[in-house]
């Protein structure tokens, strides 16, 4: 009987590290986990888990954006006990961006879920209110428009840029979402309905002027960053080097 030649033993090959996703709470000195808002503070080594109570009030703020809408809409936002029962839940929302900001900055729970889904939040909350408000001729659409595309393009450019850093809001942006909150919830109020309703609508639009204004700026200001971030992330320095690396040993491999 011939022997049948031995098969060569394969070398196993080297496992490649498994990177977590952008929305991983890596450690501290995760690249990945790049904040560009010098006022968070350092996730610790082993980050909070993205469920905790700021997150949950977070969670809480979207659920309240179709019970504001329909508050608002019912009756063509004529009804002045309605519109006064959305402008509570407008504020209880709001007043829960400012809670849960402040919890997980206080208690350490600030997570990279946390600062993608907390402007998202906000945001849906600002549009249903905009939307809301131009469907039945308060506000009008080029207002509306000019807001949306800002805080729906940021929140696109946010996810652009997501694998080189998570951007969180910055004080402009806090600044804006401020000046929107009470612009917005000026414009909430049955003003006709109330003394002086000359003095609500002037101090009511002088607010949301400004805040489209800040929108404006704070959005031009975030694509600035994100450009900026793409260019001089972790990321992009360590394909620049694999890619210098492959062109050196190319040339060294050609013929001379
Ligand atoms: O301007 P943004 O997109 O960073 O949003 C700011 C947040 O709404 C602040 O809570």
């Amino acid at each position: 009987m011939t022997e049948r030649p031995q098969r060569p033993v394969r070398t196993p090959r080297p496992q490649r590290a498994v990177r977590p996703g952008p929305l991983a709470e890596g450690r501290a000195s995760d690249p990945y986990r790049v904040g560009i808002d010098p006022a968070s503070p350092v996730v610790p080594e082993t980050g909070p888990s993205a469920w905790n109570i700021a997150n949950y009030l977070t969670g809480f703020r979207l659920l309240l954006v179709p019970f504001f809408g329909w508050l608002l809409l019912t009756h063509g936002g004529g009804d002045p006990t309605l519109r006064w029962a959305a402008f509570a839940v407008f504020a209880v929302a709001m007043v829960t961006d400012r809670i849960d900001g402040d919890l997980a900055r206080s208690r350490g729970l600030v997570t990279n879920f946390g600062k993608v889904a907390d402007p998202i939040a906000d945001k849906a909350l600002v549009t249903m209110a905009l939307v809301g408000l131009s469907s039945i001729g308060e506000v009008p659409w080029w207002v509306t428009a000019i807001v949306l595309v800002r805080e729906w393009g940021i929140t696109a450019v946010r996810f652009w840029v997501i694998r080189h850093g998570v951007m969180a809001a910055g004080r402009g942006g806090k600044v804006k979402t401020a000046l929107q909150t009470f612009g917005i919830g000026f414009l909430l109020w049955p003003r006709s309905t109330l003394p002086l309703p000359h003095l609500w609508d002037a101090l009511a639009w002088g607010l949301l002027g400004a805040a489209v204004v800040v929108t404006v700026v704070t959005g031009v200001d975030y694509l600035v960053q994100a450009v900026r971030l793409r260019e001089t992330s972790e990321r992009t320095a360590r394909k620049r080097a694999a890619r210098a690396a492959r062109a050196a040993r190319r040339a060294g491999e050609r013929p001379s």
